[in-house]
Formats: structure tokens, sequence, C-alpha cells
């Protein structure tokens, strides 16, 4: 069952722009352009791209903070704008640059109020906070005012809250930003838990690769406002990774001037040479066969692409950039 369904979705913003000495002209802008989206119960979803690309407004969008300008919208069967009171309800969101956390007040009166405003039963707050303190080892700074807190005990202080209510639906905005590699492993571990159990659907936004690599099986990518990809992390290596480094290291300086293909020069200095190979196309034992025509190899590496790599590919690849090319005239 779907517990997000978006089709067609569109935001355009509407922004002035200077049109000559004193005058300023209004333009419309399209931050999301014809979303299709759907999520499933118990899914972690990992909304991806690069900056400017729509993610925010997408997510602004699903939790009701956003009225979209055209398109269907369902988040756990409600529209979101007109049916936010009950949305909230259903949802929990945490902003990794915001906290939803009352400044002042310890950590522990947050998650008090937190029961107050959704009216949990007493019994079953206690026991959820109970699991949640345990999973995310929170004892530590309970009584700690929010702002005397550290970066990474604010983030398990708001993952904490935002999941007392026991929301379906959990949206997660750079849950990992500015944290430390400690608290990052801390976050992605909950996280990983949180997956495996199921029962709570995850739609996560990030520029950290790495979060998405450890949690998310399926990926939409989008660019400007467009899906350019949609689908798991291997079909995204299998679409945009076949590119391999393959790194050598002759017995002497060469002078390497072949036309083989598939394989292009990174980079040539005296006895190194970079070498990119497109593995659709060639291997690097091929290439190296081709090589010791060129001299005795004393070292070699092969580097399969990093997940770095091909989102910095799938970014320059033509579908993102037909995302990016205006709409035509007509
Ligand atoms: N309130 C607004 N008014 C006008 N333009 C906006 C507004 N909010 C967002 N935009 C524009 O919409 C586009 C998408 O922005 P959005 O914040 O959704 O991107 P993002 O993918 O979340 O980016 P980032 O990774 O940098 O956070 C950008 O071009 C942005 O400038």
């Amino acid at each position: 069952m779907n517990v997000i369904e978006a089709r067609g979705l569109r935001k355009e913003f509407t922004v002035t722009k200077p049109a000559g000495r004193l005058r300023r002209s209004r333009e419309t802008v399209p931050a999301v352009d014809g979303v299709d989206v759907a999520v499933e119960e118990g899914e972690l979803l990992g909304y991806l791209g690069p900056n400017g690309a729509g993610k925010s407004t997408t997510m602004k969008m699903f939790t009701g903070v956003l009225t979209p300008t055209a398109g269907y919208l369902q988040v756990c069967g409600l529209e979101p704008v007109p049916q936010r009171t009950r949305l909230a309800r259903r949802i929990g969101v945490v902003f990794g640059q915001r906290t939803q956390l009352w400044w002042d007040l310890p950590l522990r009166e947050s998650f008090e109020l937190a029961r107050h405003i959704w009216r949990v039963p007493a019994a079953e707050h206690a026991a959820r906070l109970r699991l949640l303190r345990d999973r995310l080892d929170l004892d530590g700074f309970l009584d700690t005012p929010v702002r005397q807190l550290s970066l990474g005990q604010r983030m398990r202080g708001d993952l904490t809250v935002a999941l007392l209510h026991a929301p379906r639906v959990l949206f997660l905005d750079e849950p990992t930003i500015g944290l430390d590699v400690v608290s990052k492993q801390a976050v992605r571990a909950f996280l990983t838990e949180l997956r495996d159990a199921g029962d709570t659907t995850v739609v996560l936004t990030t520029h950290d690769l790495a979060d998405i690599e450890r949690l998310c099986r399926r990926l939409v990518v989008i660019d400007h406002g467009r899906v350019v990809h949609d689908g798991t992390l291997a079909d995204l290596h299998a679409r945009y990774g076949s590119r391999r480094r393959v790194e050598v290291d002759f017995e002497v300086p060469v002078a390497v001037s072949f036309d083989m293909a598939g394989v292009s020069v990174e980079s040539h200095a005296g006895d190194r040479v970079v070498f990119s190979i497109d593995g659709t196309v060639t291997t690097a034992g091929a290439l190296v066969a081709r090589l010791s025509e060129s001299g005795p190899i004393r070292d070699l590496r092969v580097t399969e692409p990093t997940i770095e790599d091909v989102v910095a590919q799938l970014y320059a690849s033509p579908s993102a950039e037909a995302a990016r090319a205006p709409e035509p005239r007509g």
C-alpha cells in the first residue's frame, strides 16, 4: 500500500528580477516540475539531488507546509494542506538545520510537552520513550537544557520527539548535517534499526552519500524539479558507475600514445599513468595487455567508482541535462 502518492506534482514560485535600471519583472520559476513518486508502507526512500533541485520544496508539500501549484498528492490517505491537522498526527518531521525542541527547557520536558500536544496516553508514551531512550542513548543528557546540548545530542532528541507519537511516516531533511563521525554513525545505526523494523515509512533527503549507501534501498534523484532516476543504488551503479580507474606504475618513464576504445588518460606524470576505462566497452585486463607493449609494469591498481563518482556522473548525465533544459516554447 502506498503511504505517499504524488503524480505530476508541481510547485511554482514567483520571483522578481531586475529588468533595467529602475524596473523589476516578475517571473514564475518551477521549483518542482511534475514529480511522480509513490512510496510504499515501511519503505525507506532516499530523495536526492544537487543544491536547488527541489528536495525541500517537495518535502514541504509532503508535510503540508506548501500548497502544490498543480498535481495530485496524498500522504497517509490525506491531502496534506487542507487536512494538515490530521496529517500532523500521522507524520514526524526532522530538519537537520532546525530543532523542534524547546530551547530553554531540559530535554525531558520537550518529550512531556510532545505527549500533551499529541495527546498520547501516558502508558503508551512511557513505553515508547523508554525504547527511544535506550536506542538513542539519551539518559546522560535528559535533564540538560536543549541549548546546552551538542549537535549530535540534539539530533537524537529531535528524532525522539518526532517519533514519540508513533507516526506512520518520518520525514528527515539532512539529519546528519554538521554531525561528527561518531554521531553520524549513531544516527545511521538508529535509522537502520527503524528501517529494518519496517513499521515506519521514512523519506530522507541528504547530501551525505554515506547516509544513502548505508540506509537507502531505493533512491529518487531529482534535478531542476524533475525526477532523473528512480531505482536502487545498484541500478544507479549499473547505469552510471561503469567507469573504473586504472593506475599504472611503469618501471621507467614512458610515452603513452595509443587509441583504445573506452579508454582515456586521466593523468600522466613520468612513470605513473592513470587511465579511466568504460567497463561496458573494455576491461582492465585488455588495457594491461595493451600497455605491456609500452614498457614493463611495476605496479597496478584498479579502483571501482565510489558513490560520489556515480552521483557526479548522474548529475552530469543527459537526463539530468534534459531536466535543466528550458521547456520548448510553442
Ligand atoms: N520561497 C521561495 N521563493 C522563491 N524561490 C524559491 C523558494 N523556495 C525555494 N525556491 C527555489 O526553488 C528551487 C528549489 O529549492 P529547494 O530549496 O527545494 O531545493 P533543494 O533541493 O532543497 O536545495 P538544497 O539542497 O540546496 O537545500 C531553488 O531554485 C530555490 O531557489
